[in-house]
C-alpha cells in the first residue's frame, strides 16, 4: 500500500508564503502594510499546510491505516467497527458448538490459508472469528471472494489491521478468545525488495502489537502463528530440522520472520504466553496466493505468456518442499488443540509456558521444472519457457522439511502429493476464473 505522504515540518518552513510574484511597492506605510499582509498570510498558510500534515499524519499512522505500503485498505479514517450489531455479529461468530470447543481469533482470515483454517475450526463447531486488513498485495477480488465464503459458513471477517490496537483490545473486550491463529502477514520473499517497509510493519510491529494486547488479556490466549521455512536462509544440510542454524535468512521476508521467532521467545519468557511458531513450507492448492509460482505460472501458461524458471549455478536444480494446503491446515489444527494454557495474567507470568517451533512441510522436495510439467499436463497446453539463473532475489535453491517432531507431538503426517494437489488447484483454478464465481472448496 502506498504511504500517504506527510509533509515534514521542516519543509513547511521552506514553502514560500504566497506563491507567485509581488507586485513591489515604494511606500514605507505600503511596505509596512505588505509587511502584515505578509505576516497573515504567513500565518494562514503555515496554519493550512499544519492542518493537512496532522490530517495526513493521522491517516497514515499504523493506528488508523492497514498496511504503510500495500494498497490502502478501504477504512481509512473513521472506524467501520464497533457499535451494538456489530458486537453481535462478532460474538455470533465467535460462539462455540460445546464447551469444549475452542474460540479463536484467526488473523489474515481473508488469506489462503487464514480462510481454510477459519473454515476449518468453524466445521468442527468451534468458536472463529476473522480478522483481515484486505490490502492490495494481490487481487483483493479474491480475497472478498474468500471473505463471502467464510461468510456463508458462518464466520464474520473484520475489517481491520493488527496494528490497531484499539481494534484487536475491542475485539478481546467482547470475546474471551482462548487461541489466536496468527495467519496475518506480508508474505512472499521476493515482493521483499519493492517494499521493505510492509514487511517490517506486518510482520514485525503488527506481531508485537498483537502479542501485547495477547499478554494483558485476561485470560491470556494460546498464541499459534506461521512463521516459514525460508528461516533456513542459506542452509545446505538437509532436510532442514528446527533445531538447525537460522541466522543466515536471504531476503529480509525471512529476516522479518526469524525476527517473529526471537519476539515469540520474548513474549513467552516475560509473560507467560504460549506461543507456538508453525514453518510453512510453501503451501499450494485452491484459493492459493496469485503472487506464488504455481499460481501464476497457470495463469501465464493458460494465456500463451512465456513463463521465467529460474535454475541454480551450472544449470543447478531449484526445488521446494512443495506442501498442499489441507495438510498444512491439519498441522495448524493439531497445533491449536495441543497448545498449553498461557500461565500469566493481567500482563504478569505466573510460571514457565509452552514454546514451540515446528516444520510443517511434504518432506518430498520437488524440482520448479517438475512442477511446471505437471502443470503442462493437466492444463492440456505446452508451456513457453525460459530457463534463467536465479536472481539474487531472496529465493533460496532448495527447502526439504524434516517433519519428525511435527509427526511426534501434532500426529502431523501430510498425505497429498505435488500431482494430486496440484490437480485439485487446477479444478479450483478454472472454475473460478471461469467467472462461475461459485466455487467451493
Ligand atoms: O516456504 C515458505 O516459507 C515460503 O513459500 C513461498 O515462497 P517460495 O517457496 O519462494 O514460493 P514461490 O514464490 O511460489 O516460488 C516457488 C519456486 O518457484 C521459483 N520461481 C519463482 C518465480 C519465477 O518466476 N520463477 C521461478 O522459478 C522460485 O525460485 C521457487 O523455487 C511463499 O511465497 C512464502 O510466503 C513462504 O513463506
Amino acid at each position: 500500500m502506498s504511504q500517504l505522504k506527510t509533509v515534514p515540518l521542516s519543509e513547511i518552513d521552506n514553502i514560500p508564503s504566497t506563491p507567485g510574484k509581488f507586485k513591489s511597492e515604494k511606500s514605507p506605510y505600503v511596505d509596512r502594510l505588505r509587511f502584515h499582509s505578509t505576516i497573515s498570510r504567513l500565518t494562514l498558510w503555515s496554519s493550512f499546510f499544519l492542518a493537512f500534515t496532522i490530517f495526513f499524519f493521522f491517516l497514515s499512522s499504523p493506528s488508523a491505516s492497514s498496511s504503510p505500503a500495500v494498497g490502502s485498505p478501504r477504512r481509512a479514517l473513521g472506524d467501520s467497527w464497533g457499535g451494538p450489531d456489530w458486537e453481535k455479529r462478532v460474538s455470533k461468530s465467535a460462539r462455540r458448538n460445546s464447551a469444549s470447543g475452542l474460540t479463536v481469533l484467526v488473523t489474515g482470515a481473508a488469506g489462503f490459508v487464514g480462510t481454510h483454517v477459519s473454515a476449518a475450526l468453524k466445521r468442527r463447531g468451534d468458536g472463529v472469528l476473522g480478522l483481515d486488513n484486505f490490502n492490495l498485495y494481490y487481487d483483493p477480488n479474491l480475497k472478498r471472494a474468500r471473505q463471502n465464503l467464510l461468510d456463508r459458513a458462518g464466520v464474520f471477517v473484520v475489517e481491520g489491521d493488527i496494528n490497531d490496537s484499539a481494534l484487536l483490545q475491542k475485539l478481546f473486550d467482547v470475546v474471551p478468545f482462548t487461541h489466536v491463529m496468527h495467519l496475518a502477514a506480508q508474505a512472499g520473499v521476493r515482493y521483499a525488495m519493492q517494499n521493505p517497509g510492509s514487511y517490517v510493519h506486518s510482520n514485525i510491529a503488527g506481531f508485537v502489537n498483537l502479542l501485547e494486547v495477547c499478554r494483558s488479556a485476561n485470560p491470556q490466549p494460546a498464541v499459534v502463528w506461521a512463521s516459514s521455512s525460508s528461516v533456513y536462509g542459506l542452509n545446505s544440510k538437509v532436510p532442514f530440522a528446527e533445531k538447525d542454524r537460522t541466522d543466515r535468512p536471504a531476503s529480509l521476508y525471512a529476516a522479518t520472520k526469524k525476527a517473529g521467532e526471537e519476539i515469540a521467545h520474548t513474549y513467552n519468557h516475560i509473560y507467560g504466553l504460549s506461543i507456538t511458531g508453525l514453518r510453512f513450507f510453501t503451501v499450494y492448492g485452491p484459493w492459493g496466493r496469485p503472487d506464488m509460482a504455481y499460481f501464476f505460472f497457470t495463469k501465464d501458461i493458460l494465456k500463451g505468456k512465456t513463463i521465467t524458471i529460474f535454475e541454480a549455478p551450472d544449470h543447478g536444480t531449484v526445488a521446494r518442499d512443495f506442501t498442499y494446503v489441507d495438510d498444512v491446515v491439519k498441522g495448524c489444527l493439531a497445533a491449536l488443540d495441543t497448545a498449553k494454557k498461557s500461565t500469566g495474567s493481567g500482563g504478569k507470568k505466573k510460571g514457565p509456558a509452552q514454546l514451540r517451533i515446528l516444520n510443517l512441510g511434504n518432506t518430498s522436495p520437488v524440482p520448479v521444472s517438475k512442477l511446471v510439467s505437471i502443470l503442462e499436463k493437466l492444463l492440456n497446453v505446452k508451456a513457453k519457457k525460459k530457463l534463467v539463473p536465479m536472481p539474487r532475489n531472496g529465493d533460496v535453491k532448495f527447502t526439504h522439511a524434516n517433519i519428525s517432531i511435527a509427526h511426534k507431538v501434532l500426529g502431523y503426517r501430510p498425505t497429498t502429493d505435488l500431482e494430486t494437489g496440484l490437480k485439485k488447484f487446477v479444478r479450483w483454478y478454472l472454475d473460478f476464473y471461469s467467472g462461475s464465481k461459485k466455487s467451493a472448496w
